[in-house]
């Protein structure tokens, strides 16, 4: 084990007229240097929130309510992330730590040549004036032929490239300062399924070459569950389920992680098998009692998970590094035989 970073009880709240929702609720959880991890949670279960929470950036109305989140440097320091001014983390974000996301493709200035973005941003970190122009574009088209892309678009506008290409060069760009880790936020759910997969492809090839830690926030387990080696589940918040990919897929130990893999639809096998999870997350402000997935559960007819006793704040280890928020977990496990 040889964790990158350490999140410990993270909250996040947002206030609204009608209340405080806490988008991300005493999350713990620790990811290893050199991983792949997937995050993935139905559309409001708090996956961008955990992101901002880590790239600290959290804007009003939203606010980092509690926590840690300690990040172990390549040189062996470790950090409080949440303890660092917005001064001291502008030295770690683009060279540390670095975010691909769905709208990544808007941060392009239209106004700029693609080369000039590769500058600028190498300009901007480079306090030492250490590289010349020529060695930044240098290193801009070995980034660029990375992710399948032809030097000559250094010579181009946003506007003159499809949204795959644009993505590919936000992916270019964001390795120029060989960060040690990247937080991929729905990176590629603006495109279509072909350009899905070409991208999922190229970031597999990244990470075989360079080693980076990739954490990708998704809905789309179907997009992600190939190249991940560990997969967190979050569900109202909480993180309810974060293990090997191979056991959450397949010995999934939270009823909504069984829920979610067999909602997944695949090309290989009989739709009419696929089973939506029936009903809909609950809202925020008005939490059902214990268990959250509780009202969902296909457990909670035996009446196991409604009282407000039962704890489902701290996840325990179900052997081999899988834990889950579910102290009924032995009974989902024994549905997935
Ligand atoms: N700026 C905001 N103001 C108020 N509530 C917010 C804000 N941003 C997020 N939330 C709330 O926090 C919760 C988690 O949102 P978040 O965007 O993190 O979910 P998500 O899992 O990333 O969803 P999606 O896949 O749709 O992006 C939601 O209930 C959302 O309404």
């Amino acid at each position: 084990m040889d964790p990158i970073l350490e999140i410990k009880n993270l909250c996040i709240d947002f206030k609204t007229n009608r209340g405080i929702i806490r988008a991300c609720d005493d999350v713990t959880v620790n990811f290893n240097r050199g991983d792949i991890i997937g995050i993935i949670g139905e559309s409001g279960s708090g996956k961008t929130t955990l992101a901002s929470g880590i790239l600290k950036t959290v804007r009003a109305p939203g606010r980092i309510a509690s926590g840690e989140i300690l990040y172990h440097t390549p040189n062996g320091e470790t950090i409080d992330l949440l303890k660092l001014s917005e001064h001291e983390y502008a030295k770690h974000r683009w060279t540390n730590i670095t975010t691909v996301f769905q709208a990544a493709q808007n941060v392009l200035n239209p106004t700029l040549k693609i080369k000039e973005h590769f500058i600028e941003t190498a300009m901007a970190h480079d306090t030492d004036k250490k590289f010349t122009k020529k060695q930044i574009l240098e290193k801009a088209a070995m980034l660029l032929s990375q992710v399948r892309l032809e030097e000559r678009i250094l010579n181009s506008y946003p506007h003159q490239l499809s949204g795959g290409m644009k993505q590919r060069t936000i992916i270019a760009l964001s390795l120029l300062l060989e960060p040690d880790m990247i937080i991929l936020d729905e990176p590629t759910t603006a495109l279509d399924v072909i350009t899905q997969w070409y991208i999922i492809d190229i970031l597999r090839k990244i990470h075989e070459e360079t080693g980076i830690t990739m954490i990708f926030m998704t809905h789309d387990v179907s997009i992600i569950g190939s190249v991940v080696d560990r997969i967190g589940v979050m569900y109202c918040g909480q993180m309810v389920e974060y293990g090997k990919v191979e056991d959450v897929f397949l010995k999934p130990s939270h009823s909504y992680t069984y829920g979610l893999m067999n909602a997944v639809p695949s090309l290989k096998d009989d739709i009419t098998k696929r089973k939506a999870i029936a009903g809909y997350p609950p809202n925020l402000l008005e939490l059902p009692k214990g268990c959250r997935f509780g009202p969902r559960c296909f457990l909670s007819k035996e009446g196991l998970c409604q009282s407000e006793e039962i704890n489902i704040t701290d996840m325990v280890d179900v052997g081999n590094e899988q834990l889950t928020l579910c102290p009924h977990w032995k009974k989902v496990k024994e549905q997935c035989h």
